[in-house]
């Protein structure tokens, strides 16, 4: 049929094109947006993480769908192919800017509701071993979201129960892994058996520093908030004696062998990653490569997220969740240390010989501490 030319054909013609093109562009945005939501990580089977060896073939595993049983299943499956996308918003809430608010909007489309979860990856310790910059790390993987500060739920607020613990947590979609840190898990007794009851599949990381320097390091914290703080050495030792102060706790933390196997009672240690804090110094990437192939996730985090910085003497971060800008950790993280009298070092040193010694046992890992 031809149609009529004239001035009345024109005033429909005209906004038909329009709205065609506006309907197409909008078509178009959406699907490179969800394109970019729909995530090219894919996630990796856990693996052994005894081992230091590097498989390459890693990169390429995927974790198998599992079997169908029902419909919820179902829907999770599908729900679990639109991937990692970053949730990265600064808070606990779904704020952010136009753009994030917008992935929102389209992920509330596709039914897919970011919210929070309990954490199923938790760093348990040991206090002052570097467990702040080994979270800040992690935090740039964008499957990984993690609460900011420490929640001490397993110790301090267990009675508040999971509801509180689960409001402590930043939302995330089913693909991603919420995580906390709280260094005092380690040492507190009643902790593994809680953590099991709630989540026996509960990953587990621990991030270890020699046990000597980790002594100083928690010192050098307490006497800078405190005036007139007695010498290291007259705390380590029993009366100006030679004899270790084993109930002091800044010792007491450090005989790791202990406190393993407390959680070894509870847990397998394949549910355990053991991170060295020395390493974590000098080749963050190193122990972060670790950190995501045990919890079975793409190597995301790598050379490029890291500079060292000379000053500060420490690996620092070019931009994260917070801050665009290249920064270190706070001031109270990488302090430099009082002088500690070498004899008392030494004694100290072989006081945590046969411990260090039974935790590389444990561990199958040895940490080269001397
Ligand atoms: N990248 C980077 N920047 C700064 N500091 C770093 C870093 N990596 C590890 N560390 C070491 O972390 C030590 C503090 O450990 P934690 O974060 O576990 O301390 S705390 O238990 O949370 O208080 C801290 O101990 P001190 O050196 O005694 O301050 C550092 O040695």
């Amino acid at each position: 049929m031809e149609l009529r030319k004239g001035p009345w054909s024109k005033k429909i013609l005209v906004p038909v094109c329009f709205l065609i093109i506006l309907i197409w562009i909008f078509l178009i945005d959406n699907s490179l947006l969800l394109n970019n939501l729909s995530g090219k990580s894919t996630l990796q089977k856990p693996r052994n993480f005894v081992s230091f060896a590097r498989n390459p073939n890693l990169d390429r595993l995927t974790i198998k769908e599992p079997s169908l049983t029902n419909d919820a299943e179902l829907k999770r499956a599908k729900v679990s192919r639109l991937q990692v996308v970053s949730l990265w918003t600064g808070n606990n809430s779904v704020k952010g800017n136009a753009g994030s608010l917008r992935k929102y909007q389209i992920l509330r489309q596709q039914g897919l509701m970011p919210s929070k979860q309990l954490p199923t990856a938790l760093i348990i310790g040991v206090k002052k071993g570097g467990t702040r910059a080994l979270l800040e790390f992690l935090r740039l993987h964008p499957a990984i979201r993690a609460a900011g500060s420490e929640v001490h739920f397993f110790d301090h607020h267990y009675i508040k129960g999971f509801h509180w613990y689960r409001h402590r947590m930043p939302p995330t979609l089913s693909t991603q892994i919420t995580m906390e840190k709280t260094p005092s898990y380690f040492v507190t007794s009643e902790v593994p058996r809680r953590v099991q009851r709630m989540n026996p599949a509960m990953k587990l990381i621990l991030v270890v520093r020699d046990p000597v320097t980790r002594a100083i390091s928690d010192y050098t914290q307490v006497k800078s908030k405190r005036t007139n703080m007695p010498k290291f050495e007259d705390l380590a030792f029993l009366n100006g004696s030679k004899i270790v102060d084993t109930t002091w706790v800044p010792l007491k933390i450090g005989v790791y062998a202990r406190h393993l196997e407390r959680w070894l009672q509870y847990f397998p240690l394949s549910q355990f990653l053991f991170v060295s804090g020395e390493r974590l110094i000098v080749d963050p990437v190193a122990e972060i490569t670790r950190v995501q192939d045990f919890l079975g996730l793409k190597r995301v985090i790598c050379e490029k997220h890291f500079y060292f910085n000379a000053t500060k003497g420490f690996p620092c971060l070019l931009k994260s969740e917070e801050r665009p800008t290249p920064h270190c950790l706070g001031k109270n993280k990488g302090r430099s240390h009082p002088y500690i009298d070498p004899v008392a070092i030494q004694r100290l040193r072989d006081f945590y010989r046969p411990f260090n010694q039974r935790f590389y046992q444990l561990t199958g890992m040895d940490f080269g501490w001397s």
